[in-house]
């Protein structure tokens, strides 16, 4: 089904305004509503600071330290377990003096200085000003705090991308965007490459690449327009891509590789670097990994030649900004403040010279799909766009890179969970589509991934199909049910058990078998609503942690699987639980005194991540058969396949199973392949 460009990019916006509305709702009602103090437990802010050195940061950023004020801190570190990130979006205003209660966040911006948090040490945290808020940041003083609002700046930059192709015109359609919109059909390629006479003989980097594997790089390399890499659990998605770029590379190419993440971008640096190719990295230095920072541009800026330049200004800035301290007379601030400005507009000019000819002269550039939108990026034209990590990003993401693009190549998995999206359950619904604008797709949760595979059907695609992470037997299920039987286990993981851990483990009942299904059937293991707490916590968690749930006696038998497998000898690291619901993992929360190595997570959260042993905490179990997110299967699916050698599942499988089709058949193929286990509720109130 073909979908005019214009009425798609218009729908777009429409979901992209409710969505940012309902974002924004979110933060500002948060930030308004409680106490900086409920914020920061909460993980949203961090109070209680005060203003330290301010300097000049990368891109002539002005950056402000920000410490715990002595007043309050003895210990001059920040509180140990907070949720301010770098890279977080934040507001720094004055603490009110009498705490003042109720708080409009936009009067608050109006005082304040909006920016990105750029590093968070212990004992500080610095803070980079957005750049119309550089000169706000001298009239901060006395107590502060920061807040993390939402990132408007992400939106811009979308909403830029559909207004242009909203106004884009049939001649300046190229044939690879017609057919991306199924108003072209994709050049045909053959379905067996390996014969072929141009693929057929690709002299690999790592001939020890599966079959599906280079399957899947004849097919993206031969593909005009579009291919689409399916890469299910722990088939080696990446480990294929880094080839791919590799064999485009050979075949004089230029790529600009994008992820949706900082995370999954800097993951294809590290493992390209080894390769020694050319590479640049465009993002803020503060938000990349260490390992990869030699290859960000802002860092090639400064230690290139042409860079040498450009850091002739920065030292006159540093030692205007250093001067303002010294000076007492406001004229005199305010002459040098305008210098500084000078200075910033001569830096930013130099800097921008030096980064064109630096990008432009790059076979590979790499951004998060975010950043390919910058000026460092804009107008420069690539022969293939490749997207990692596609399924897991909006569509209007994607093409913030795919307009530079004359092909595309996407990775992902569709089966597993897609973007999260706020405005699907908020009062701020999108509009309807008018008619025949209904062919766009429902909503913003429809990838373009997904939207692909329905328009164009799974010609388009290639599928990898050894995983090299769990064990056989727990492959199973997702295999037969989500990927059409085809997973096969790699040799060297398929009876991989915990008692064969590369340490000192007891082989024991825990150690010995791959998949434990802790059945609470019954009724003695009740879940429990948010709203049924007391009335004063339930206003700041439940609208902090929505309509979550949690089940304290399922926690319990999580507390006792753990200490046995810790004490069969597996480390705390290698264990994780993970749940859907955000209510249970703070009831899970003791744990991590007692075993400080382990990891609780959420289902979403723990997308993309593995670990020896998981422990799944369901937590459902009521006599209505209501399983609220458990009902999402590509969520199932993502909970079931991050263990290696040993996954336990905890729930009430008389709930479960009426859930849906796909949670009776789990629950069906747990009872005939898992150890099953039915704890008694009355020994375990004595071993808690
Ligand atoms: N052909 C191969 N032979 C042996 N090991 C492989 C092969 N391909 C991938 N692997 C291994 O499989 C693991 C997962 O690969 P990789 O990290 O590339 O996957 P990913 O794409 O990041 O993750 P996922 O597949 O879960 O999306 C890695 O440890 C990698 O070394």
């Amino acid at each position: 089904m073909s979908v005019s460009i214009p009425s798609f990019a218009r729908h777009q916006l429409s979901l992209l305004a409710a969505e940012q509305a309902a974002e924004a709702s979110e933060a500002a009602s948060q930030a308004s509503q409680h106490s900086p103090t409920a914020l920061q437990r909460a993980g949203a802010a961090l109070t209680n600071l005060v203003v330290g050195a301010v300097r000049t940061g990368f891109g002539g950023r002005t950056v402000v330290e920000l410490t715990p004020d002595p007043a309050t801190s003895t210990t001059g570190e920040l509180p140990a377990e907070h949720g301010i990130r770098t890279g977080d979006v934040v507001l720094v205003s004055e603490l009110a003096a009498g705490g003042a209660k109720k708080r409009e966040v936009k009067e608050m911006e109006k005082k304040g200085v909006r920016g990105v948090v750029v590093r968070v040490a212990r004992g500080a945290v610095s803070v980079a000003a957005d750049e119309e808020k550089e000169d706000a940041v001298a009239g901060l003083g006395g107590r502060v705090w920061i807040v993390r609002l939402a990132d408007e700046v992400t939106y811009k930059r979308m909403k830029f991308t559909m207004e242009k192709m909203e106004k884009m015109s049939e001649s300046e359609q190229s044939i690879f965007i017609r057919v991306l919109f199924g108003l072209s059909t994709p050049s045909t390629v053959p379905a067996d490459l390996s014969s072929d006479e141009e693929f057929g003989k690709i002299d690999w980097v790592d001939p020890t690449l599966n079959e599906s594997q280079k399957d899947a790089i004849r097919f993206a390399l031969a593909s005009k327009e579009i291919a689409l890499i399916h890469g299910p659990p722990g088939t080696g998605k990446t480990h294929t891509l880094i080839e791919l770029i590799l064999q485009m590379l050979k075949r004089g190419l230029r790529i600009l590789v994008c992820g949706p993440s900082n995370i999954s971008v800097d993951n294809i640096v590290e493992r390209l670097a080894p390769h020694k190719v050319p590479i640049i990295r465009i993002g803020h230095p503060a938000r990349l990994l260490p390992s990869v920072v030699n290859h960000s541009l802002d860092v090639l800026t400064q230690t290139s030649e042409a860079g040498a330049i450009v850091q002739d200004v920065r030292a006159e800035m540093d030692a205007k900004q250093a001067s303002i301290s010294k000076t007492k007379s406001g004229r005199e601030r305010r002459a040098i403040y305008g210098e500084l400005k000078e200075l910033r507009k001569e830096y930013r000019e130099r800097e921008r010279k030096c980064v064109s000819n630096l990008v432009g002269g790059s076979k590979v550039v790499l951004a998060t799909l975010h950043g390919s939108g910058g000026y460092q990026v804009r107008g420069e034209q690539f022969d293939v766009v490749i997207i990692d990590e596609a399924s897991q990003a909006l569509e209007a993401q994607c093409w913030v890179a795919l307009l530079s693009a004359k092909k595309a190549v996407c990775a992902g998995d569709h089966l597993q969970l897609p973007p999260t999206i706020k405005s699907l359950n908020s009062k701020s619904k999108p509009k309807k589509p008018k008619d025949g604008e209904a062919a766009t797709g429902t909503g913003l949760e429809t990838t373009l991934f997904d939207r692909l595979l329905a328009l164009h059907g799974p010609s388009i695609k290639r599928m990898l199909t050894t995983q090299y992470r769990m064990h056989e037997k727990i492959m199973r299920f997702p295999s037969d049910e989500l990927y059409e039987g085809k997973l096969v286990a790699a040799e060297a993981v398929k009876d991989r058990l915990l008692r064969d851990l590369p340490y000192e483990v007891e082989a024991n009942d825990e150690t010995s078998e791959p998949l434990v299904f802790i059945d609470t059937q019954g009724g003695d293991f009740p879940e429990k609503a948010e709203e049924e707490d007391e009335p004063t916590k339930k206003s700041i968690r439940s609208s902090l942690f929505g309509d979550s749930k949690s089940n304290e006696m399922e926690a319990a038998l999580v507390r006792l699987h753990v200490k046995a497998l810790v004490e069969s000898g597996v480390k705390p690291e290698d264990i994780a639980v993970v749940t859907p619901y955000n209510a249970q993992l703070a009831v899970l929360a003791p744990l991590k005194e007692a075993y400080p190595g382990i990891e609780l997570g959420s289902v979403d959260g723990f997308q993309g991540r593995e670990k020896e042993a998981v422990i799944v905490s369901l937590v459902r179990s009521n006599s209505d058969g209501e399983v609220g997110f458990l009902g999402e299967k590509r969520r199932l699916n993502v909970a079931m396949t991050r263990p290696k050698r040993s996954l336990t599942v905890i729930g009430d499988s008389e709930t479960v199973r009426r859930g849906s089709p796909f949670l009776k058949r789990w629950m069906e193929f747990l009872e005939e392949n898992a150890d099953l286990r039915y704890p008694d509720v009355s020994t375990l109130a004595l071993d808690a």
